[in-house]
């Protein structure tokens, strides 16, 4: 496992446009040495501001898009096409508009999909897709995500994993239903924190004053039940991408020179 990595950047649109471009240069190396890419893709303001810069970038077409895999880091646990849910807005803002390869667009069901209003059985199909997409060498029940990019809660949710929730607590399922979140909507589908852990980089993408202590606390060392951000670090890297805002009350020994 990786020791945690910080990035400071000046504000929110240039922590999108920067971490647009590193997501860029990640897959076309992924590609280059595999021949293919997978990615986590996250909800939330930070996450859907990264893909409307990657959306804008000219070098988005560096990447074959019809090579990677995208899956979710959660979902809210609503009806397809709603305008909440995280795939929607990861449509709108990006993969509508890039020719990537349905086939490899791994979505979380809708609670009108295949199994209704049935989050935990929505949840244990998405463990069985991760199950039937990882290969041998990835060692387990989950692909090793070339990068696997989470959005961090002002009380340090990461994917819908809320503090001291039973979600946080879970260690043997990849993906779970959570029910009776703290932030709307109540139900959600999301990956646990051993699945987002099998992840070579792990990338926390955060800004405002808002989402500072969490920070602080998830680099002080708290532990992962208290600040489930904590927990999500990946097998190669582990990156802190931030604005100075929310990188404001981060101990010394991490904050480097705005980038
Ligand atoms: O509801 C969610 O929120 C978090 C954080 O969102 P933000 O707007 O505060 O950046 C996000 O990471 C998660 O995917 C999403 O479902």
């Amino acid at each position: 496992m990786s020791e945690p990595e910080v990035v400071v950047h000046r504000d929110g649109d240039l922590l999108a446009a920067a971490a647009a471009a590193r997501l860029v240069t990640r897959l076309v190396d992924a590609q280059a040495a595999r021949g293919s890419a997978s990615v986590v893709l996250t909800g939330g303001r930070t996450g859907v501001a990264v893909l409307e810069q990657l959306r804008r970038a000219p070098a988005r077409d560096a990447v074959d898009w019809g090579k990677v895999d995208l899956y979710w880091g959660d979902e809210r646990f609503l009806p397809a096409g709603h305008a909440e849910r995280n795939e929607t807005q990861a449509r709108a803002a990006l993969l509508d508009h890039v020719p990537v390869d349905p086939a490899r667009v791994h979505v979380m069901e809708p609670s009108d999909g295949r199994f209704g209003d049935d989050p935990e059985a929505a949840a244990a199909a998405y463990a069985d897709e991760l199950a039937a997409a990882a290969r041998p060498e990835d060692h387990g029940s989950v692909p090793q995500f070339d990068v696997c990019m989470l959005g961090v809660g002002e009380e340090g949710h990461v994917a819908s994993i809320f503090p001291d929730s039973p979600a946080v607590h879970e260690l043997e399922r990849t993906v779970v239903a959570v029910r009776n979140c703290p932030k709307p909507p109540p139900t959600r589908v999301s990956l646990t924190l051993p699945a987002i852990r099998r992840a070579r980089e792990v990338w926390l993408m955060t800004t405002g004053a808002g989402k500072a202590a969490a920070v602080a606390m998830g680099l002080a060392g708290a532990g992962e039940v208290q600040l489930p951000a904590a927990g999500a670090v990946g097998q190669r890297r582990t990156l802190w991408l931030l604005d100075s805002a929310a990188a404001a009350k981060v101990p010394e020994l991490f904050t480097p020179p705005l980038a």
